[in-house]
C-alpha cells in the first residue's frame, strides 16, 4: 500500500494541526517539502513555516473535518525555490485521540495559477467590479462591490439620477469599447459620488457580450470641489455687489476678477468679464491719464506691489473726483498669489469733511476765523516766537457804536456792515497775518514776526481805511484798536489781555483811534 501511495505524483500528507507537526507524507509529498525521508519531515519545526492566520483557520477546519466536511485551499510552496501552487483538499484523519489533516494536494499549471491570483487580487482589492450582460442585469461582482453597492441587480438602479442611466444606455447601444462618467450612486452608505469605468469585453462562460464596471468613490474630492466652486461664486458676487471697485490681479499681474463699479469709476465701457486675463501694467499706463498727478497714481502700484504689504492712499481725478485706492496683498501661506485693489470714489465724503472742517473753524457771516481756529494758530505762532525769539503783535479791534448801526438800520444791514468791515480789513493785511471774528462786532488780529512799532502802523491804516470805507445804507462807521505786542514769556491769553484793555482805554479815550497812540 505505501509503495502504492509513493507511486503516486499526487503529494499527500498528514498533518496534527494540534502539535503543528507532520505525521506521513508520500514520496511526491517528501520531495515537495524537500525532506530526505520520513523521519525528517516528522521532525521538521513547522511553527516557523506556518504563519500564525492560517494555523488558527487550519485549527477552526478541524470541527468541519470532524462532520466529515472537506475544504480545498489554494497554497504557494517553493520546492527548490520554485513557486509551486497547490490545489489542496484537506479532509480529516481519525487518529487515536482526536483528529489530523489529510491533504490531498494537486498542483496547478501555470495559467491557472496566474488565474487564481488574478481571482484572488480582484477579491481584495478596494475598486469596486461588477460585471452585467447586455441587458444591464448583474452577472458578479467583487466583495468591495457586495459590501459597497446596493442590492439592486440591474445597472439602473445604480445611478441616483436618471439622466446618467440615460448617458450609460446610450453608450451600451453605440457600440463603444470603454466609457466613464463620474455620477452620484446608491451605496450602503447613501448617495455618493462615483467614478466608474465602463468596458465592454466577452463573458468567459457565455462567450456573449458584458460589461465590467469598476467604480471608485471619490466623493471627498466632489465635495471639496463643490465647496469650492460654491465659495467662487459667493466670493464674486460679493465682489460684483461692492459699492467700491474692484480688481482681482493675479501674481502676474493679469486681472482675474474685476467689478461693474472699477469699470464706472476709469470709465471703462466693456463690461467687467472682459478685463479677465489683461495685463494690468499696460491697463494702469493706459489710465494714469484719468490722474491728476499721473506719475503719483504708478509709482503708487510699484511701491504697493513691492512692499506687498496693505496700503491706503488718495488719488485726485482730472476731472475733480477724489479716489481712494486701497492696495491687498493676497497670500496662501507663504506664497503669493496675487492682489486686490479696491477704489472708492470718495469726493462727496472728501467735501463734507472739508465742510464740516470750515464750519468748525470759520465764521459762518463773515467767513473768517472762529475764535477756537485764532487761539490754536495764536498758541503756534507763541510757540515759533518763543524757539526762534521773534516778536509778535495781537490788535483787538471794535467797531464803535455799532449798536446804533442795528438800530437805526436794522440787524440784517449790521449784518452787511459787519461782513463788509472784515473783507475790507483783510484786503490790507498781509497773508501771514490771522484775521479772526472774536464775537459780536470785534475782531482780533495776529501779526507775526511783527513788533509793536509795526503793528501800531497797521493799527492806524485799518482805522483809517474803514473810517474811509462806504457802507451800503450805513454810509460809515469807525473803529477802535487796542495794541499789544507780546513780551518775552509772555503767555498768549496774557497778550490778548493787554490789547483788549488798550482797545477799552481807546474807547473810553473817544473811540476812532488806536492804544497806545504811536
Ligand atoms: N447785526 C449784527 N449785530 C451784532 C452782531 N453781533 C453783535 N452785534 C451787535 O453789536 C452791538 C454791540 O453793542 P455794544 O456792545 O453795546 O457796543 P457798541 O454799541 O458797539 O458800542 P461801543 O463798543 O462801546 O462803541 C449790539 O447791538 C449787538 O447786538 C451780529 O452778528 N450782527
Amino acid at each position: 500500500m505505501a509503495t502504492l501511495l509513493d507511486s503516486l505524483q499526487t503529494p499527500l500528507w498528514i498533518f496534527d494541526i494540534e502539535r503543528v507537526a507532520m505525521i506521513w507524507g508520500n514520496a511526491a509529498a517528501l520531495a515537495l517539502w524537500e525532506a530526505e525521508d520520513l523521519d525528517a519531515l516528522r521532525s521538521r519545526d513547522f511553527r516557523a513555516e506556518i504563519s500564525g492566520p492560517v494555523l488558527t483557520r487550519l485549527q477552526d477546519y478541524l470541527e468541519r473535518f470532524g462532520r466529515g466536511e472537506a475544504v480545498v485551499e489554494t497554497w504557494t510552496l517553493y520546492p527548490q525555490g520554485r513557486p509551486t501552487t497547490l490545489r489542496c483538499l484537506c479532509s480529516g484523519y481519525p487518529l487515536e485521540n482526536g483528529l489530523a489533516m489529510l491533504v490531498e494536494a494537486q498542483p496547478v499549471v501555470e495559467r491557472d495559477a496566474e488565474a487564481l491570483r488574478a481571482q484572488e487580487a480582484l477579491r481584495h482589492t478596494p475598486t469596486l467590479l461588477s460585471v452585467f450582460d447586455a441587458q444591464g442585469h448583474l452577472l458578479s461582482r467583487n466583495p468591495a462591490a457586495r459590501a459597497t453597492l446596493s442590492d439592486g441587480r440591474h445597472f439602473g438602479e445604480y445611478f441616483v439620477r436618471s439622466v446618467d442611466e440615460e448617458s450609460v444606455y446610450q453608450w451600451v447601444l453605440g457600440n463603444h469599447e470603454s466609457y466613464s462618467l463620474e455620477a452620484p450612486v446608491t451605496t450602503r452608505y447613501g448617495e455618493r459620488w462615483h467614478r466608474l469605468d465602463l468596458q465592454r469585453t466577452t463573458d468567459p462562460v457565455t462567450g456573449e457580450h458584458v460589461v465590467l464596471v469598476s467604480q471608485t468613490d471619490i466623493n471627498a474630492r466632489v465635495e471639496n470641489e463643490l465647496a469650492l466652486i460654491n465659495m467662487r461664486e459667493r466670493l464674486s458676487a460679493l465682489l460684483r455687489n461692492l459699492r467700491g471697485g474692484i480688481v482681482v490681479e493675479d501674481e502676474n499681474r493679469r486681472v482675474v476678477l474685476a467689478n461693474q463699479t472699477f469699470c464706472n469709476l476709469f470709465g471703462i465701457d466693456a463690461p467687467p468679464e472682459a478685463l479677465e486675463g489683461a495685463d494690468c501694467g499696460e491697463a494702469a499706463e493706459h489710465s494714469k491719464k484719468l490722474f491728476a498727478e499721473p506719475d503719483a497714481f504708478i509709482e503708487g502700484i510699484d511701491a504697493a506691489l513691492k512692499a506687498r504689504q496693505t496700503v491706503t492712499d488718495e488719488l485726485e481725478m482730472v476731472d475733480g473726483r477724489a479716489l481712494e485706492r486701497t492696495y491687498v496683498p493676497v497670500f496662501h501661506g507663504e506664497i503669493y498669489l496675487g492682489h486686490l485693489w479696491q477704489y472708492w470714489d470718495i469726493t462727496q465724503q472728501k467735501r463734507n469733511t472739508e465742510r464740516l472742517e470750515h464750519f468748525a473753524n470759520h465764521d459762518a457771516l463773515t467767513g473768517l476765523w472762529n475764535r477756537r481756529r485764532f487761539e490754536q494758530s495764536l498758541f503756534e505762532i507763541h510757540e515759533e516766537s518763543v524757539r526762534y525769539g521773534q516778536p509778535y503783535s495781537l490788535i483787538m479791534i471794535d467797531i464803535d457804536h455799532f449798536k446804533l448801526v442795528n438800530d437805526r438800520y436794522g440787524h440784517d444791514a449790521g449784518d452787511i456792515a459787519l461782513r463788509l468791515v472784515a473783507e475790507e480789513m483783510v484786503r490790507r493785511v498781509r497773508q501771514v497775518d490771522r484775521l479772526a471774528r472774536w464775537g459780536g462786532e470785534e475782531f482780533v488780529l495776529l501779526l507775526p514776526q511783527t513788533s509793536l512799532d509795526g503793528a501800531l502802523r497797521l493799527a492806524n491804516i485799518l482805522r483809517t481805511r474803514v473810517r474811509n470805507f462806504s457802507l451800503p445804507l450805513v454810509g460809515g462807521v469807525t473803529i477802535s484798536l487796542g495794541v499789544a505786542e507780546a513780551g518775552n514769556n509772555e503767555m498768549p491769553m496774557a497778550v490778548l489781555k493787554r490789547a483788549d484793555e488798550k482797545l477799552l482805554r481807546a474807547k473810553a479815550n473817544g473811540r476812532d483811534r488806536v492804544e497806545p497812540m504811536g
